[in-house]
Parts: structure tokens; C-alpha cells; sequence
């Protein structure tokens, strides 16, 4: 007969998983964040650096009710996803996530992000997903496509100037004389740019103590023009000798075609402070981008993806087949990067933006390419969508990741456009904000356009069409 005071026998129940545990996994799927997804007793486990297929070890190293993250311990065995990384400090650095994937596997896993968020927080059944916009068929040329590095600075321990990216999950730098992800073009100029600020003796900021002056080396370059732009951002002016070492690097790089100081004085993450000055040359460099001339300047924004953001804006024009005789908002519109392309294909084009600086720069950009139908508003889109003196026919909405304010959702539900293309750089919150425009059969969402802006991270562009029911 049992013993009715003995204990039941304990299975190996999620609740005895402990911190430290080793827990034997197999990767299923890829999160947002780039981890992957396992299993063990029917819960989640995260294991970063790892790829769909990969049978492992992962230790536990944090563990809520209801998921664990975990640390690969050992891999048993590596799954066909698995690639050597084009980048020697890859499992260092925290700028890319996805260096050890193939890009096919990338796009896939690009590819299900996307449905599985309309799915799951959008609430849309088999969401019409066209297929991902690669950056090139060829995976070797998925690299080299960033057209702008911010690198922090610091001193290592020795007291050479260093820069690079933080290490992953943390504020430890990662010093590197090339990104392989970014304009190949640029390289040099890290690498001898850092050596001219030791040579110069600068003082380096120091965040813990918030002293010092040099925070970020800012590089940026025209992809069509090849024009480049150096900015420093420092908590002051005093870099002595900073006119005549300028004058050096333009002399020494012939396509560098500004230097630029930018101030930050405050104790913050965020990188660049409210003013900007030029030290030598000019103030912006020039790109082309959708034939149009733009003017740039070190610090508005523009999509770091040139080829990637015409390719996005070609899907948007094909989609929206415009006529010639809408009335086109763009909303979130940085320096008119869409707003003035899309502005040749409709009667009036009306772009707002947060920022006064772009805005007074998009005004620039139009009076450049003699655009004289496209016309821009300063402030939040949730302030001036609603006292617009005239009734779009069409919006286009850039949000940053966070997406839409309710509000401007709301507006959008009362003014009815015929069609809203939603740009977006987080699927999760595009599907939160497709999900409220949808809902009471107010619009229908035709199609969801992914493209590959960011190649070697978890991050995914995309683009979703709704059309008015
Ligand atoms: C993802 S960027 C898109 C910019 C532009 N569409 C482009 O492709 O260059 C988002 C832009 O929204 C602006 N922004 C952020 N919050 C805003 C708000 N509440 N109202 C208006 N603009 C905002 C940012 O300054 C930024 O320029």
C-alpha cells in the first residue's frame, strides 16, 4: 500500500529550473531580438548567438515563470545555417546579432518575423506577405551597406584612443579599425581618424564620471556621390588645434567634404546635443537618392540603407500607382526623403516632421529639385494630422520604432484616406497600429512588404499597404 505521506516523485517540472542550470535545447525559431527560441518542458528558452537547428547546451542565467534566458554552452551539434562571420570581433561586438547566419537563413527568418507578428498581435489569418527585398541575391554582398557609423570613444587601458561599438549587453567597448558592415569607403578614416586624436593629445569623455570632452567619432558618406562628412561631438569647444587637424583631413581625403563639431554637454545616452557647428568645408554633403539631390547634414536623419530605402520607395510607388491629382501626407517625413520623389507623382505632397532642422532642410531639398507642389510643417504628427486645412488622399506614416501615437490613429480613422502605406522599422508595433486601423472593417491591409535594410542584424524594414473599405 502507498504511503500517503510520501512525497510525489518530482519531475523535472519548470519549476525546478535554477539560475546557473545546464538545460539540453534544440532552436526552433529566431525572436525579434535576434535570439534563438527553444524549448525545454514546454518552456522558452532564449540562447543568443545561435541559429535555427542547432542542438546545444545553454546554461540558464536568467529564469522567470514563464521563460528562460540562457547563455550556449556548448553546441552539440551546429546547424546548416551556420556560417564563419565576415567580422573578427563578431561574437564581441554588439552591432550585429547575426554575422554567424547565412544570409538565406536571414531572410527567412526576416520573412517569418514579419507574419508571425501581423498573426499574432495584429490578428490578421494568413497576413498577404510578399516576399523579402534582399539586399542583393548574392549573400557576399550583404555587407559594406551602412552610409553612416556614430562610434563612441574611450581609452583603453594602456590610454590609446579607441572606437568601435559596445560589447554586447553592456557599455564595454570593442575597439575596431573596420566595421564590415558599413561603406568600405569609410574604413580608413576610422582607423587613421582615431590615431590623429591621440596624436592631438584631446581629452577623451569618460561617461562613469562624466568628465572629459571627445564622446563620438560621426561618419557619414553619400553612396552615390561618394561625399563624406566627419562630425566630433564633445561636451565643449576647447580641442586645440582642431581648425588646422580639420584642414589636414580634407587635405588627406579627398571626398571628405565637411568637418562638423557637434556639443553635448549632458549627461546622457543620447548622442548628439543641440548644436552643430562646421569646423572646415561645407555643412552637409550631397546625395543622390530617386534621382533628386539631397542635402545632408551630420546629424538629421536619413535611412542608413541607400539602395535598400529606393528599393522601399519603388514598392511604395509601385503599390500606390498614384494619378497625379491626390492630396499626399507624409507623415514622420526626416528631410523630405519620400515626401519630395512621391511629391512628382501627386498634385500636392505635405510632409511633417518633429524636427525643425529637417523640416527647414526638406524645404532646401524641394527648392533644390524645383519641386514647388511639396510643402512641410514642423511639429508632432499628432498635433498637426488634425488641423490639416486640407483632406489627404493618401498618407504615407514613417513612425519611429515605437509607431504611431494613438492619437494619430484616431485622426486617421476620422479623415479616412483612401490608402495609408505604413513604413515601419518594428514589426511588432506596425502590427499593433495595423491592427487598430483594420479593426470595424474600416481599412483592409492588401499587402505587407519586407525589406532587407540591415542585413547581419534581427532588424527588419517593412512596409504595409491599407486600403479604405
Ligand atoms: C524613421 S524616421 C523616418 C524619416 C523619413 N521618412 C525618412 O525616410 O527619412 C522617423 C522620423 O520621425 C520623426 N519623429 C519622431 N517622432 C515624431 C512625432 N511625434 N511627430 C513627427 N515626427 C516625429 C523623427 O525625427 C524622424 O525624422
Amino acid at each position: 500500500m502507498p504511503d500517503p505521506l510520501a512525497q510525489p516523485a518530482q519531475p523535472n517540472t519548470p519549476s525546478r529550473w535554477r539560475q546557473g542550470e545546464l538545460v539540453e535545447l534544440t532552436i526552433t525559431d529566431l525572436s525579434n531580438s535576434g535570439d534563438g527560441v527553444g524549448r525545454v518542458d514546454g518552456r522558452v528558452v532564449f540562447v543568443p548567438d545561435t541559429a535555427v537547428g542547432d542542438r546545444l547546451m545553454a546554461r540558464l542565467i536568467r529564469v522567470k515563470p514563464q521563460f528562460a534566458q540562457g547563455k550556449l554552452h556548448e553546441l552539440l551539434e551546429p546547424s546548416g545555417d551556420r556560417i564563419r562571420p565576415a567580422c573578427i570581433v563578431a561574437d564581441k561586438c554588439g552591432g550585429c546579432h547575426w554575422q554567424h547566419l547565412s544570409y538565406a537563413a536571414q531572410l527567412v527568418a526576416k520573412q517569418n518575423l514579419v507574419t508571425q507578428d501581423l498573426e499574432r498581435i495584429g490578428g490578421f489569418a494568413n497576413p498577404p506577405v510578399s516576399p523579402i527585398l534582399p539586399l542583393s541575391p548574392s549573400p557576399a554582398l550583404s555587407l559594406n551597406y551602412r552610409n553612416k557609423a556614430t562610434y563612441p570613444l574611450d581609452r583603453g587601458e594602456s590610454g590609446q584612443v579607441r572606437a568601435g561599438y559596445y560589447q554586447k549587453g553592456s557599455h564595454q567597448l570593442v575597439n575596431l579599425n573596420q566595421c564590415p558592415i558599413q561603406d568600405a569607403r569609410l574604413n580608413p578614416l576610422l582607423a587613421e581618424v582615431k590615431q590623429d586624436i591621440q596624436t592631438r593629445g584631446w581629452s577623451i569623455y569618460d561617461e562613469r564620471l562624466h568628465r572629459g570632452k571627445l564622446r563620438h567619432l560621426g561618419l557619414r558618406i553619400g553612396r552615390h556621390t561618394g561625399e563624406m562628412l566627419l562630425t566630433l561631438v564633445s561636451t565643449d569647444v576647447g580641442l586645440v588645434g582642431l581648425a588646422e587637424q580639420a584642414e589636414v583631413w580634407l587635405q588627406r581625403y579627398p571626398d571628405l567634404v565637411g568637418v562638423a563639431l557637434n556639443l553635448n554637454p549632458a549627461q546622457t545616452n543620447v548622442i548628439f546635443g543641440p548644436e552643430t557647428r562646421c569646423i572646415a568645408g561645407r555643412s552637409y554633403l550631397r546625395e543622390i537618392f530617386a534621382g533628386l539631390e539631397f542635402q545632408i547634414q551630420p546629424t538629421t536623419f536619413f535611412q542608413v540603407n541607400t539602395e535598400q530605402a529606393e528599393a522601399l520607395l519603388g514598392a511604395i510607388a509601385s503599390e500606390l500607382n498614384l494619378q497625379g491629382d491626390e492630396i499626399l501626407v507624409d507623415a514622420y517625413c526626416g528631410i523630405g526623403t519620400f515626401t519630395l520623389p512621391l511629391a512628382r507623382q501627386v498634385k500636392r505632397a505635405i510632409g511633417i516632421e518633429l524636427h525643425p532642422e529637417s523640416i527647414q532642410q526638406a524645404w532646401t531639398n524641394a527648392y533644390q529639385n524645383n519641386i514647388a507642389n511639396a510643402m512641410f510643417q514642423a511639429g508632432t504628427v499628432e498635433e498637426l494630422l488634425p488641423k490639416l486645412d486640407e483632406q489627404p488622399d493618401v498618407v504615407l506614416l514613417d513612425p519611429p520604432r515605437k509607431g504611431c501615437d494613438a492619437l494619430v490613429l484616431e485622426t486617421l480613422l476620422s479623415q479616412l484616406p483612401h490608402r495609408i502605406a505604413y513604413v515601419s522599422c518594428n514589426p511588432a508595433t506596425l502590427a499593433r497600429d495595423l491592427k487598430r486601423l483594420c479593426a470595424n472593417g474600416t481599412y483592409r491591409l492588401t499587402r505587407a512588404q519586407p525589406v532587407d535594410f540591415f542585413p547581419q542584424t534581427p532588424h527588419v524594414e517593412c512596409v504595409a499597404f491599407l486600403e479604405k473599405l
